[in-house]
């Protein structure tokens, strides 16, 4: 896990120059990802808008994580234009402003909860001066993530739900602007999914933060503000739940999806007429 987007801007992604001073969490237009030999990405274009909570749903293997990796600036070989909080993806100035939890938690097992976040505070607000406004800020962020209780326990010790929150607190610990999380609720019992997805809540609705969260669970998808529907590489849509359910007269996301699936095949596989 990375708490900031390091590296240069991507060459492929061109500079915007008229730059909105009030400009969406994300704006891709024609980003298109190669990885290998393959595109992976193909011509995507889609806006995140700040302060809510954007879902990023499709099957495994669909592109979510290489998106994810494209928006905070850790993926290669992209094109087209992807705007992140106004500047293009990668940029220096985005490293302090964006959080970003991967898929495996990243903690160190033999630290504990408090040895964790101190550890990565100090890289990210380092110095001696900085000592006192970086104790808060991992307290705070202990608190976030509601593991006060298990501040000075092993990481090793702590159940799958509680590491997956350390490297939640991480993220946090700048207090990022935009918060990319890559399938954070896997493997978690429902419990644990409700409690982690009130807590996103909390984090955009008290903070104003943006969230860019990934799954594969549909249900999940009916928690978000808005929904980018992925498919093979391709934007099915991106929209809200009701605008989507509404759309394709469906009553879940989930059927949405599948309505969405079945026009995208008719579409790209038009019955032959016989003459
Ligand atoms: N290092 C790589 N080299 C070549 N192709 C890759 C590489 N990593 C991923 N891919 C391919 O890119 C596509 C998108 O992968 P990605 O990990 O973005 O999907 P995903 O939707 O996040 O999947 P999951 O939900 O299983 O994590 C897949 O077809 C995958 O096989």
């Amino acid at each position: 896990m990375m708490n900031n987007a390091p590296g240069s801007p991507h060459p492929g992604a061109t500079p915007n120059p008229n730059p909105n001073p009030n400009p969406p969490a994300v704006q891709a237009k024609n980003l298109t990802v190669t990885r290998g030999p393959r595109k992976v990405l193909h011509n995507l274009a889609f806006t995140v808008p700040r302060g809510q909570i954007t879902g990023l749903l499709g099957p495994s293997g669909c592109g979510k994580s290489t998106l994810m990796r494209s928006i905070v600036g850790t993926q290669a070989k992209i094109t087209g234009t992807l705007d992140v909080l106004g500047h293009p993806a990668g940029h220096p100035t985005l490293r302090t402003r964006i959080g970003y939890v991967t898929q495996a938690p990243s903690v160190y097992d033999d630290l504990t909860v408090r040895q964790n976040l101190d550890y990565f505070a100090a890289i990210l607000d380092p110095g001696r001066s900085a000592a006192d406004r970086r104790a808060e800020n991992v307290t705070r962020a202990i608190a976030d993530v509601d593991l006060t209780t298990h501040t000075d326990a092993l990481a090793g010790n702590l159940s799958g739900g509680q590491r997956n929150r350390v490297s939640l607190a991480v993220a946090l610990l700048g207090t990022p602007e935009l918060l990319v999380l890559d399938e954070p609720t896997v493997g978690l019992d429902p419990v644990l999914r409700r409690d982690l997805w009130n807590l996103f809540h909390d984090i955009a609705t008290s903070r104003g933060a943006t969230l860019l969260v990934s799954s594969h669970v549909m249900d999940e998808a009916e928690r978000c503000h808005r929904l980018l529907l992925m498919r093979e590489g391709e934007l099915l849509a991106d929209d809200t739940p009701d605008a989507l359910r509404t759309r394709t007269t469906t009553e879940t996301v989930e059927e949405a999806f599948l309505h969405l699936v079945d026009e995208a095949n008719a579409a790209s596989h038009p019955k032959e007429t016989t003459r």
